[in-house]
């Protein structure tokens, strides 16, 4: 019998531990984490995977895909950085990407093409996530997941209710990945104050799809000052950067570079968290009661060693920045009631 489907077997049949790699270092004995990327040959797959593979926070990173993950992995493993890669292709390896994994980051599913919305890739995605979710319920249940597929106001929903039926739901561990904003926002109030990036930091809430993402960009460090009229320039520049990247790829894709980068940077913290590392703050999409009506909603989270340690306060909006969390409010509640519908038949 396949290794996989031994594993799958032991693990339904005896609900015992199998022979688990060892995991969950503590911060005196740092080993490294499992990291399962599933969607790992796409294009935000691959350089995400590059750049985890560079990773001294992972131990084993593995590689899941519906197919050609064989050779992603054969290239990436000739790195001489210590993680170890492997493969698994196909619906029959998910079990064993799964087993054991300390992190699952979800970059599975289509990406948009010009005239598209987010959420025109309901259809599809929507599906994916819930079977890669009812894997991660079934073969790594106390995984920390990351999920990037869109429309990520939809599908997180989705996840929470897969990992809710299967009774393995904990709300501090499932995240939406919208560090992509946060990182958009860091890059142009940078280009507007003149400044390096990496000195910038602008809090990102609600979601992750058009006037839903929120730059607050009065809650920006350093302090921006631009006129009104600029402020809204930007906002909207961040907004629409994710369209400015399908229109400039003319067809051939989304942001898939700028979006490694950022998952690697928030997979990168969940990791620092779960070794015990304090002070680890990043905003994602998560299931919240930050905003009354918005069970799910993105803030800054203060990660520890279990997930979600702290929902810091929202930052204080302006008047620009609180009209547009008004209107963002519709949006998002049908986008979370649309994902739930989906687990309900609807
Ligand atoms: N959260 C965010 O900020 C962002 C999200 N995205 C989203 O990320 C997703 C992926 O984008 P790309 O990598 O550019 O697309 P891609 O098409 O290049 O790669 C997607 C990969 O997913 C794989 N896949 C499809 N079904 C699968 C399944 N059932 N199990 C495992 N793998 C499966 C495909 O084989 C492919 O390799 C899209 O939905 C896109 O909209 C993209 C950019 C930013
Ligand atoms: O725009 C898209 O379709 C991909 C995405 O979410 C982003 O780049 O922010």
């Amino acid at each position: 019998m396949e290794r996989a489907a031994r594993l799958a077997q032991h693990f339904v049949a005896e609900q015992a531990p199998a022979p688990q790699l060892e995991t969950h270092a503590t911060s005196s004995s740092v080993r490294g984490y499992n990291v399962a990327v599933l969607g790992a040959a796409g294009g935000i797959g691959q350089p995400l995977s590059l750049l985890l593979k560079l990773s001294p926070q992972v131990r084993e990173l593995r590689l899941y895909d519906v197919a050609n993950t064989a050779g992603v992995a054969a290239d990436l493993s000739h790195i001489a950085t210590a993680p170890r890669i492997t493969s698994h292709s196909g619906a029959g390896a998910l079990p064993d990407a799964l087993y054991g994994a300390d992190l699952v980051v979800i970059p599975a599913g289509v990406p948009r093409k010009p005239g598209m919305t987010r959420d025109d890739l309901f259809n599809i995605n929507a599906g994916i996530v819930r079977s890669l979710c009812e894997g991660v319920a079934r073969f790594c249940p106390s995984a920390w997941v990351a999920v990037i597929s869109n429309p990520v106001n939809s599908t997180v929903p989705i996840a929470a209710e897969v990992l809710r039926r299967a009774g393995t739901f904990n709300p501090s561990k499932l995240f939406g990945v919208t560090t992509l904003d946060v990182v958009r926002a860091n890059t142009f109030v940078a280009e507007a104050l003149g400044l390096d990036p990496a000195a910038v930091n602008v809090p990102v809430i609600g979601g992750h799809a058009g006037v839903t993402i929120l730059p607050v960009l009065s809650a920006a460090t350093p302090r921006l000052t631009v006129p009104e009229q600029q402020a809204r320039a930007l906002m909207a520049r961040i907004q629409d950067a994710g369209t400015e990247v399908v229109k400039a790829k003319a067809g051939a894709g989304s942001a898939t570079l700028s979006m490694a980068y950022a998952a690697a940077r928030f997979a990168e913290a969940c990791l620092r968290a779960m070794s015990g590392e304090p002070g680890v703050v990043e905003c994602a999409y998560v299931a919240s009661s930050v905003v009354k009506d918005l069970p799910f909603f993105a803030s800054q989270l203060r990660l520890g060693p279990a997930g979600i340690a702290e929902f810091l306060p929202l930052p204080r909006l302006n008047a620009l920045e609180q009209d547009n969390f008004e209107s963002m409010k519709e949006e998002l509640v049908s986008s979370i009631a649309k994902g739930v519908g989906f687990m309900n038949g609807k």
